[in-house]
């Protein structure tokens, strides 16, 4: 039996597999935030002469390739990526995702949007049939913490603000607990359209293109 942390090093490798053939000394690739992407940092510090640069989508991921003698670029001056490799806290079988359990969501899914393929690596225990047993993280502007939990209750949910955690951007993180996640891409779209909402951790709309999941019994087990 391989431990959890096993398995994530399982995941990130095949991952570094799967992306080192996109690599060239121009290449910038987009990096996620969480104990998985960390492991896939370690395995780009070690392949750091195949590529260009990194972006990366927190400042906690930002300081790991710096401290390993990445070069990490501004999104601002990247016109094309070819990938995005992150974790998930929950992926089903369509490459939807939850994210956002670091809090780093607003900045993955801009990071995310900008690649073109994005690889979620994850050991198998993230895999689900149904979104929603991990609550969904909710980037809010502060002064509408209050305003934004109210809706979400109106959609089911039971909102717990997680208390002394500051985004990346100055935000607050609502986690919604107990939200029966049927249609993915429309909840999206409609916790998008409350106001005071900056992102939320649903990962529909754009989904994972890839998915390598490490698993005791099937080994690193490939969707899309
Ligand atoms: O979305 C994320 C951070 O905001 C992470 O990808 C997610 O929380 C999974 O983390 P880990 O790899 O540590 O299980």
């Amino acid at each position: 039996m391989f431990s959890q942390q096993e398995l994530k090093q399982q995941a990130a490798d095949a991952a570094m597999a799967l992306v080192l053939p996109m690599l060239d000394s121009q290449a910038i690739v987009g990096v996620g935030t969480g104990s998985t992407a960390d492991l896939f940092i370690d395995s780009l510090i070690r392949h750091a002469d195949r590529f260009y640069a990194a972006v990366a989508s927190s400042e906690r991921s930002a300081q790991r390739l710096i401290a390993g003698g990445i070069r990490v670029v501004d999104l601002n001056a990247v016109t094309f990526m070819p990938v995005y490799v992150d974790g998930a806290d929950e992926i089903n079988l369509q490459l939807e995702m939850i994210k956002g359990g670091g809090g780093a969501l607003t900045r993955e899914k801009i990071v995310a949007s900008v690649a073109e393929k994005f690889i979620c690596i994850a050991d198998g225990s993230k895999l689900v049939n149904q979104l929603g047993s991990f609550p969904l993280p909710l980037e809010v502007i502060p002064m509408a913490r209050e305003s934004v939990a109210r809706a979400l209750i109106a959609l089911g949910g039971r909102p717990i603000p997680r208390t002394g955690f500051v985004t990346d951007n100055g935000n607050e993180i609502l986690d919604i607990h107990e939200l029966t996640i049927v249609d993915a891409k429309a909840l999206e779209t409609a916790i998008n359209n409350i106001p005071g909402v900056v992102c939320n951790g649903l990962f529909a709309l754009k989904a994972a293109d890839v998915a390598l999941l490490a698993t005791n019994d099937k080994g690193v087990y490939r969707i899309g």
